[in-house]
């Protein structure tokens, strides 16, 4: 791939051990953010080292997109801290990139629209991106497949320390998703570069993360997929199918907490919950096409 500054870089072989080590290329500390007066995220510690990949967990509504667009500095803080590695180039695939469908735009101008004036790198992203041929095609008419990778290519035209991707395989079937993490796996392990990302596959994401993020306006549990899989906390959010198989849940709570020593009390709470002995009974209901993945941990 013809990156230019990407090319110089050597790929690291990125290993638990590597991507915990060394400055943080990000790092949020007791980051909370409201949206009006409802709170999204309290007392969020984190931190993305270089080459790893992490993936945050979490129910519909439980803060995902805003911790990763508060990660991007488009959304701003209401509390705590986030501190950035100076000079930090930044790749944002967003959950839904509106384009205008009757604006005529190839994917070459899609792709020098978001600041790529060098054509040979243009090819060369599409090219990594398994896209080489679509240079010409307009946008509208592209499958969803490769309408994300046009976008991801646009993100790797940045040259990012961090790439962040938010629900980025959503509308995909689950070949597309399963190649989509692939490609992400090679990207990391080609640039070098970082990857946090949501996601709601959590067959694909237990086995291509290095680490998981259980999120629910707070950090329930984090650590290696196999660790945070087996957590209550994760249970808790997503539940154990028959046999053993990990089913992905939705939550709907019949009761109320008792919020008096819980940030944000008296606010209405994200969908879920974790990190609490509740004692009570709570209705699930599988999410669409995600019932019944087979767990899969090992790496
Ligand atoms: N711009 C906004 N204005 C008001 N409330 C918002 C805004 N953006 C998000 N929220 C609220 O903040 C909470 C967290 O939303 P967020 O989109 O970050 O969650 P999420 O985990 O990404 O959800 P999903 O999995 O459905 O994409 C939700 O209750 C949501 O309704």
């Amino acid at each position: 791939m013809n990156l230019p500054h990407h090319a110089a870089r050597a790929a690291p072989a990125v290993t638990q051990a590597t991507a915990q080590g060394g400055e943080p290329l990000v790092e949020t500390r007791g980051l909370s953010v409201k949206h009006g007066e409802r709170r999204a995220l309290w007392d969020v510690d984190l931190k993305i080292h270089p080459g790893e990949i992490v993936t945050l967990v979490g129910p519909n509504g439980s803060g995902k997109t805003t911790l990763l667009r508060a990660v991007i500095g488009a959304v701003c803080p209401d509390g705590g801290h986030i501190l950035r590695k100076p000079g930090l180039a930044i790749g944002y695939v967003p959950q839904k990139l509106a384009i205008d469908r009757t604006m005529p735009v190839t994917v070459d101008r899609f792709l020098a629209l978001g600041g790529a004036t060098d054509t040979a790198s243009r090819r060369a992203a599409l090219d990594r991106v398994g896209i080489p041929a679509l240079g010409g095609q307009q946008m509208a008419t592209l499958s969803g497949g490769q309408f994300q990778r046009a976008v991801l290519a646009r993100a790797l035209l940045r040259r990012p320390d961090l790439l962040v991707l938010d629900e980025a395989t959503q509308g995909l079937d689950q070949p597309g998703v399963a190649a989509f993490y692939r490609l992400i796996e090679d990207v990391r392990a080609e640039l070098g570069c970082a990857v946090l990302m949501a996601s709601h596959d959590l067959h694909v994401v237990m086995s291509a993360s290095d680490r998981v993020i259980c999120l629910n306006g707070h950090v329930c549990c984090e650590g290696t997929p196999t660790v945070v899989s087996a957590r209550p906390e994760y249970r808790a959010l997503f539940g154990m199918g028959t046999e053993g198989t990990l089913a992905l849940y939705r939550h709907v709570h019949d009761h109320r907490h008792d919020k008096a020593a819980e940030p944000g009390a008296g606010q209405p709470e994200p969908q879920g919950c974790c990190g609490h002995d509740h004692g009570h009974h709570h209705d699930h209901e599988a999410a669409p096409g995600a019932a019944h993945e087979t767990e899969e941990t090992g790496r």
